[in-house]
């Protein structure tokens, strides 16, 4: 997509941004409905049947308070992810209306929101609710990008494609990490943007690494740098690798993990360890105690003018709790070098904060609209991620049809090319074998496996030894004539295929039997319908099972994946998007293993390519192999 004037494009991405938010709060109206004749939580957007099962407070006078089942079981397959807006109701009180929160943090078997008020009641419910807050940032954001002028509205337009970026030359560098050949360059190509530049990392290419090197180059050079990724977990994994180079790394906001070695650069941590803090909390304590007299009912004559007097009472002094822990923060943050932090950005936090670099990763899962609260405080960008792999969340389809699924990154790949971006080629992930497909369909062919990990086998893992030696790295089962036909899960709309299930059970038996892990195993499914009836299937701890969504940026010793699509109309759904398909064929390590109807996904171009590669690495069997009691 390409644009003439900043005007038409942000009017384009204003009118995206409003149909997202109509769809979005379409589907959490249909929801709601379905919610009161069906099961509320088969949405994945929705927990029902929530006891409170502990608290504590945090940052701004702010409830954090963790929700459990009542027996403490597992919690259902949900999309409430870290920094997602809820809304938390009391069952017994549905009718009254939710409170507005945000996920905080969550395990397998709780989910803490952070709320502003403490919610009343015993039973409760979460439903995820519209992001108005923000695609308002957003809308913001686009706003006073229309109005700059000089310098940044030079950035502007050669963000949007209207003018060409500009490079110095290459600099000199010592660097701090053993990077290679290919990160060397890439790094120095991102040190010499005047504007900014593109690094392309396909899986397991060391992107985060290569990022984290670029960012203490800059602060070496004195810079102040701001780093962020579209979701938590992303910021996270850049924070991880930020602590052991940059010591004056902070991160703002909800971590997703909370590891022990990143919990100290947190600004709440940080914020909490200051001393003048001790006087904060108890200024807030002391207006609790005087908001908990004001409620209480006096007989006397002036109860009601007394009442007014312990709310104003409490009200200043709240107020002058904020003050002073403002004040704290802003001197917390003025301490930092890099500051980490998802890209919706809390703009009043950050004040008018500036910044010689900004860092983006994972720059592929962001819509356009997500770039501009970064791009305004920006002197130079720094994008990186991967455009061979899945493309950002579009509730809309009418806006995804029109072009709201192409991330910035991706657009100007396509727009600027080979002069924006650098690619990095050496993997540390995949045996060979594993990541020639992906390498030849999505990278030109241009991957290196290097050598640690060119050659890795089940049996080389310690566990595992001679009983590994007969596993293959690569197989896929072919299903075509056994009529092993999907199905639409009861009640649902999600897609199915309950024989491919039951063959994935046996090779996860089989690889246990060998001697991994649960942990090291996944389970890949691209439909969640596919996923739930696994996870029945399957109750091991520590294995994964997830759909590929869900495993964009991680790694397993081995994966075990399930096509599931398997017609007489060769329908191939929304497999038809292969780069959902390249994620799931780069998650393995050592070993890799797939099942599909050949009769039903070979008609697309790209899976006859798929099944011929298996063919040519000697990978390919059919299920016809399979003794009776499998079929
Ligand atoms: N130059 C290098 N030498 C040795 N190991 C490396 C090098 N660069 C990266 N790695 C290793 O490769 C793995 C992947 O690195 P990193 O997490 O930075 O990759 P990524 O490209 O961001 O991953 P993803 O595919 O999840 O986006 C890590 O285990 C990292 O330690």
């Amino acid at each position: 997509m390409a644009w003439a004037t900043p005007e038409g494009y942000f009017d384009q991405l204003d009118r995206w941004l409003d149909m997202e938010g109509v769809a979005e709060r379409q589907r959490i109206t249909l929801r709601m409905q379905q919610g009161r004749s069906g099961s509320p939580e088969r949405s994945g957007e929705t927990l029902i049947n929530l006891r409170v099962a502990d608290h504590r407070s945090g940052l701004g006078g702010r409830h954090l308070i963790d929700f459990t089942k009542p027996a403490g079981e597992r919690l259902p397959m949900n999309r409430l992810k870290v920094g997602s807006p809820v809304l938390l109701s009391n069952e017994d009180r549905l009718d009254e209306g939710g409170m507005p929160g945000v996920v905080s943090r969550r395990t397998t078997t709780a989910i803490q929101v952070a709320l502003d008020a403490w919610p009343d009641g015993k039973h409760f419910r979460i439903d995820l609710s519209p992001d108005e807050r923000t695609r308002l940032r957003q809308h913001a954001a686009m706003g006073r990008a229309r109005m700059l002028s000089g310098s940044q509205a030079r950035l502007r337009d050669r963000l949007i494609g209207l003018d060409e970026p500009r490079f110095d030359e290459a600099p000199e560098l010592r660097f701090a990490t053993g990077l290679n050949p290919p990160q060397q360059e890439a790094v120095r190509f991102a040190l010499s943007a005047r504007d900014f530049a593109i690094l392309h990392g396909p899986p397991g290419t060391g992107k985060t690494t290569t990022l984290a090197e670029v960012i203490h180059q800059a602060v070496l050079a004195g810079q102040k740098v701001l780093a962020c990724a579209p979701s938590n977990t992303a910021v996270d994994n850049l924070l991880e690798r930020l602590v052991p180079l940059v010591p004056s790394v902070l991160r703002v906001g909800h971590p997703a993990r909370v590891f022990e070695a990143l919990r100290g650069h947190t600004l709440d941590e940080l914020v909490e360890r200051d001393d003048s803090t001790k006087i904060v909390q108890e200024m807030y304590r002391e207006a609790e105690g005087l908001m908990r007299g004001a409620s209480k009912s006096y007989r006397s004559r002036d109860a009601h003018r007394r009442k007014g007097e312990l709310y104003a009472e409490a009200k200043t002094l709240r107020q002058h709790a904020r003050q002073l822990e403002r004040h704290i923060v802003q001197q917390v943050l003025g301490t930092a070098d890099v500051i980490c932090t998802t890209m919706t950005i809390d703009e009043e936090l950050l004040g008018d904060r500036r910044f010689d670099l900004v860092v983006i990763d994972e720059a592929c899962q962001s819509t356009e609209p997500a770039l501009w609260q970064a791009m305004l405080r920006a002197d130079r960008l720094v994008i990186a991620g991967d455009h061979c792999q899945l493309p950002p969340t579009v509730l809309s389809k009418e806006a995804a049809e029109e072009g709201f699924r192409v991330s910035p990154m991706e657009r100007l790949v396509g727009q600027l090319g080979e002069r924006v971006y650098r690619r990095l080629t050496v993997q540390y992930r995949m045996h060979e074998s594993i990541m020639r497909f992906s390498s030849d369909q999505f990278y030109d062919g241009e991957l290196v496996a290097d050598a640690s990990v060119k050659e890795r086998r089940l049996a080389d893992l310690p566990a595992v030894g001679e009983a590994g030696e007969g596993l293959p790295v690569l197989e896929f089962w072919d299903t075509a004539g056994a009529e092993w036909g999907e199905e639409f899960e009861p009640d649902g709309h999600s897609k199915r295929n309950p024989q491919e299930a039951a063959w994935v059970v046996a090779q996860v038996k089989e690889l246990i039997d060998a001697g991994l892990e649960p942990s090291q195993i996944a389970v890949i499914a691209p439909y969640a319908a596919q996923v739930r009836l696994l996870r029945n299937r399957l109750r091991i701890e520590g294995l994964e099972i997830d759909t590929v969504d869900g495993f964009q940026g991680r790694e397993k010793e081995a994966v075990v994946i399930t096509f599931v699509r398997s017609n007489h109309e060769g329908e191939i759904g929304f497999l038809a998007d292969t780069r959902r398909t390249n994620v799931a064929l780069t998650r393995a390590k050592r070993a890799m293993r797939a099942i599909g109807d050949s009769a039903t996904l070979g008609g697309d171009p790209f899976y006859a390519e798929l099944l011929e590669y298996f063919q040519q690495e000697n990978a390919y069997r059919t299920v016809w192999e399979l003794d009776d009691l499998l079929r």
